[in-house]
C-alpha cells in the first residue's frame, strides 16, 4: 500500500524482503549508529507505539505551523522565539505577537508503528526517502545478536545547595507577588542522575509506557546536541484530530495520588487547597483569553476534575472545539502560538512572569516545558492527526547522565519549603521507573 503522504521510494514488503521485521530498537540504533535523529512515541490510553527516523542531521528550524508542515515530529524548546530577536535581553525577548521559529522538525523520512501486545506485535513501516543506506545498516543491526543488559546503579547525585538555592527563589518571588508584580509564576530545577552504563533509551520508554498508561510517552534522540530527552507527560497543549476536532487542557495543583499508608488514593475524593484551585483557575483563565483573543466562543469546557498522573494529582479543566463546524481550520496552530508557554510553565503575566524565570532560574530550560509530538502523521488509517504535548516530567540524556527538570506553580500564597516537596515528587515521576 502506498503511503498517502510524501513521495514513496521504497514499500513495505519491499523493505521486509531486504531486512526482516525489525523492532523499535533495531531502527532506534540504527539512527544512532548513523547519527539520524529519531522520536518514539505512545499516546495517551493507546496501545500503539510509533517511531520516526530523520535523515536530517542537523534539523530544520521552523516555524509551528500545523497547516504546513509534513509529517513529522515537533520538538520546541520553552523559549521559543527567533535567534534574531534582540540580543540585549537576557533570556530570549519580550513574547508578543512575533513568530518563532526555534521549533525542531523530525521529518517522517521513516515511520514505523508498533502495534501491541508485544507477543503478537505487528509492525508497520512507511519510507518516504531513499533509505539504502539505512537498510544496509539495519540489516546489520538485525544480525548482531543483542547481549542481554547487566542491571546498572541509578544514583541521583547529591546537591547540598540545591533545596536553599529554590527556597531563596521561591521566597523572591513570593515576596514580588505580594507586592503585586505579577500573579502566578513556575520556578523549575534540575536533579542530576548518574548511570553506571549509558542507559538503554528504548527500554526505558518501554517501561514508561507500561508505568503510565494515560501519560504521553516519549524518546526524541537528537544527535546534533548529544542528547536523548525522555518524558512521560500528562500535559496536552493541542490536539486537532482527523475530523477536525481541537482539544486543549488546563493542568495545574499538586498532590501525592497515594495516602500516607501508601494507598492509592480515589480521585473523587482529593482535598483541594484555595490557592491550587485559583492556581489552575488561572491556567483555564489565561485559555479562554486566548480563546478570546480570536473572538472563539463555541468552545466544551469540561472541569475541573481531579486527575491521577503517575505518582500524582492534578487538577485538569478540558477545553474542545470543533474546527469544521466553527469554520476554523487553523485553529491547532492559532492557538499553538497564542497558547504556549502557558500559565501551567510560565506565569501571568505571561511576560512578567517569563522575565522573573530568566533573571531567576540558574539552569537553561532547553527543552523541559517547551512543546512536542507528532504532526500531521496518519497512524492507524485514520487520516492526518497532530497532538502536541506539555514538555514536563522530563529527562535529558547525555552519555551516562541523566538532567530531570521539575517546576512548582506560585502564588502569593506559596510555602517555599512545599513547592520543594512538590517538584522533588515530580522528579520521582522518571526516578521511580528508571530505579525499578
Ligand atoms: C511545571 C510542571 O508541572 C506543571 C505545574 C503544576 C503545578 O504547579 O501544580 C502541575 C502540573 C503541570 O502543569 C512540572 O512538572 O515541571
Amino acid at each position: 500500500m502506498q503511503p498517502d503522504y510524501f513521495s514513496t521510494t521504497s514499500s513495505t514488503t519491499e523493505f521486509y524482503n531486504r531486512t526482516g521485521k525489525p523492532s523499535a530498537s533495531h531502527l532506534w540504533e540504527t539512527a544512532q549508529l548513523l547519527g539520524f535523529p529519531a522520536a518514539l512515541w505512545r499516546l495517551p490510553n493507546k496501545q500503539d507505539k510509533h517511531l520516526i527516523v530523520s535523515f536530517d542531521e542537523v534539523l530544520p528550524r521552523v516555524s509551528a505551523d500545523l497547516d504546513e508542515l509534513p509529517a513529522g515530529f515537533l520538538i520546541s524548546p520553552f523559549d521559543n522565539l527567533a535567534s534574531t530577536a534582540p540580543t540585549n535581553m537576557s533570556f530570549g525577548s519580550t513574547l508578543g505577537n512575533s513568530i518563532s521559529t526555534e521549533s525542531l522538525f523530525l521529518r517522517a523520512d521513516i515511520q514505523a508503528s508498533f502495534s501491541e501486545p508485544a507477543d503478537k506485535r505487528e509492525v508497520a513501516i512507511k519510507i518516504n526517502a531513499p533509505a539504502g543506506e539505512f537498510q544496509q545498516v539495519l540489516r546489520e543491526q538485525m544480525a548482531i545478536q543483542t547481549p542481554e543488559k547487566t542491571a546498572q546503579a541509578v544514583t541521583p547525585l547529591s546537591d547540598p545547595d540545591a533545596q536553599a538555592a529554590y527556597v531563596r527563589n521561591v521566597a523572591h518571588a513570593v515576596e514580588a507577588m505580594q507586592r503585586g508584580e505579577f500573579r502566578k509564576v513556575v520556578l523549575s530545577r534540575t536533579k542530576q542522575v548518574h548511570f553506571t552504563d549509558a542507559p538503554d533509551a528504548v527500554a526505558l520508554f518501554d517501561k514508561l509506557c507500561t508505568a503510565y498508561p494515560t501519560a504521553f510517552i516519549s524518546a526524541v534522540s537528537i544527535p546534533e546536541r548529544g542528547q536523548i530527552w525522555i518524558s512521560a507527560t500528562p500535559e496536552r497543549l493541542v490536539s486537532v484530530d482527523a475530523d477536525g476536532i481541537f482539544r486543549t487542557a488546563s493542568l495545574a495543583g499538586t498532590q501525592s495520588a497515594f495516602d500516607a499508608d501508601g494507598t492509592l488514593k480515589r480521585p473523587a475524593e482529593a482535598m483541594w487547597s484555595q490557592k491550587e484551585i485559583e492556581e489552575q483557575a488561572l491556567v483555564s483563565r489565561y485559555i479562554i483569553e486566548c480563546f478570546k483573543k480570536i473572538r472563539l466562543r463555541e468552545y466544551l469546557e469540561e472541569g475541573p476534575k481531579t486527575v491521577i498522573a503517575g505518582n500524582l494529582m492534578h487538577l485538569s479543566t478540558y477545553f474542545t472545539v470543533d474546527t469544521q463546524a466553527v469554520r476554523y481550520p487553523q485553529l491547532g496552530t492559532v492557538m499553538l502560538r497564542l497558547l504556549h508557554p502557558t500559565s501551567a510553565v510560565c506565569g501571568m503575566p505571561r511576560d512578567v512572569a517569563f522575565n522573573f524565570i530568566g533573571r531567576h532560574e540558574t539552569h537553561d530550560r532547553e527543552f523541559y516545558s517547551g512543546f512536542l509530538g507528532p504532526v500531521n502523521v496518519n497512524t492507524d488509517n485514520e487520516g492526518a492527526e497532530s497532538d502536541l504535548f506539555v514538555h514536563i516530567r522530563c529527562m535529558k540524556l547525555e552519555g551516562n547522565m541523566a538532567t530531570l527538570y521539575a517546576g512548582a506553580g506560585l502564588t502569593e500564597d506559596s510555602v517555599p519549603e512545599r513547592e520543594w516537596v512538590e517538584t522533588e515528587m515530580k522528579c520521582q515521576t522518571l526516578l521511580q521507573v528508571m530505579m525499578n
